[in-house]
């Protein structure tokens, strides 16, 4: 470990985060009654030009009038290139209630774009004498985004989660797929006339989980917008999962018991944890800082990762 010690995340479940557009309050009642760890009300992409105003005072309303129970409650604001995005900041917390936990900057560029979310939300909450402290999350999902991946991090101790963001992110990169996630039918490689397809959202994910970890935020991997191929979701979930993700957004109901599924360590791999624990544990009694498990290598560098399955499981458990 270096002299640096890698800060832990928040500890909350965040296998899934349910979005819903703000001008769509007949499903606010429904995603309060999901299984979701967290609740995105959106003001942004999902919200028409016409109806932002009006998704504004409906989100507001949601804040004090729905039971929102464990839920953490995040708002997705409009991107600071947009004539909404400081009103919509101001009237949420001016006006909305104790409950709302966190905000969701859209298409977030460089560390400045969250220092001045951090600042007008300070302001907010010194002059409301707002108790909660508001969290904040980002979506990377532009070239400048992934490019300063690690400053966004870094950017603001009230920084908790980061999500990739395929559908712009890929409009932005000028790919050439009007998917959002997945596999993308041009990327793949050839050998002997077979095609072997790759992931082409494989190396954004893993500067995201790289930065997170470095700077203790939850890395999320953002939308899959094929919400009829379930295979295709867990799919793309489980290899996030493998490079270090904690969760993925449903943009449909239907993807919340999916997200959990992945997300959620089972049974056998947290007890292959706990074996190998006690394997190391036996090993530490005998002097060894290395021993046989089910005939292969595990050593002290196996303890912390059979130790992250079993934060996670004790977490998800509360
Ligand atoms: C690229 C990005 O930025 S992604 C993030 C922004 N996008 C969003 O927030 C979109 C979120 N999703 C949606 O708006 C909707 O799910 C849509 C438009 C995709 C589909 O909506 P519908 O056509 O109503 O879906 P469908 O008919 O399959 O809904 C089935 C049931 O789930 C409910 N439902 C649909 N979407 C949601 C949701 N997001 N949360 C909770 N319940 C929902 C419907 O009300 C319906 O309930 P019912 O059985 O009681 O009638
Ligand atoms: O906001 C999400 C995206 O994929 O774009
Ligand atoms: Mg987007």
């Amino acid at each position: 470990m270096s002299f640096r010690v890698q800060p832990q995340p928040p500890a909350r479940p965040n296998r899934c985060q349910l979005f819903g557009p703000g001008s769509r309050p007949a499903l606010f009642e429904k995603m309060a009654a999901s299984a979701a760890d967290v609740i995105n009300l959106d003001l942004e992409d999902s919200v028409s030009p016409d109806d932002k105003a009006e998704a504004r005072r409906n989100v507001i309303a949601a804040t004090h009038e729905v039971d929102w129970n464990t839920k953490h409650l995040s708002v997705r604001i409009n991107g600071l290139d947009t004539p909404y995005w400081y009103r919509d900041v101001v009237d949420l917390l001016e006006e909305g209630s104790e409950r709302i936990d966190q905000i969701m900057i859209p298409k977030a560029g460089c560390a400045g774009d969250i220092y001045a979310v951090d600042a007008l939300v300070s302001g907010i909450e010194a002059a409301k004498g707002r108790s909660k402290r508001i969290g904040l999350e980002v979506i990377i999902e532009t070239a400048a985004g992934l490019a300063h991946v690690e400053e966004i991090a870094a950017a603001s101790p009230r920084m908790q989660a980061m999500s990739l963001g395929a559908a712009d992110f890929a409009a932005s990169m000028g790919m050439q797929t009007t998917g959002i996630g997945g596999t993308q039918e041009n990327y793949y490689m050839l050998r002997e006339g077979q095609r072997y397809w790759s992931d082409p959202w494989h190396w954004a994910q893993t500067a995201i989980v790289a930065a997170c970890r470095t700077h203790g935020v939850l890395p999320v991997d953002g939308p899959f917008g094929d919400f009829s191929d379930e295979e295709g979701f867990r799919a793309q979930a489980r290899r996030s999962a493998t490079l270090g993700m904690v969760g993925k957004w449903a943009i449909h109901p239907k993807q919340v018991a999916l997200a959990n599924e992945v997300f959620t360590p089972s049974d056998a791999a947290v007890a292959e944890a706990r074996e190998i624990l006690e394997a190391m544990e036996e090993a530490k009694r005998t002097g060894q800082g290395a021993a046989v498990y089910k005939g292969r290598l595990v050593d002290l560098a196996s303890i912390r990762q059979a130790e992250v399955v079993v934060r996670q499981a004790e977490m998800i458990a509360g």
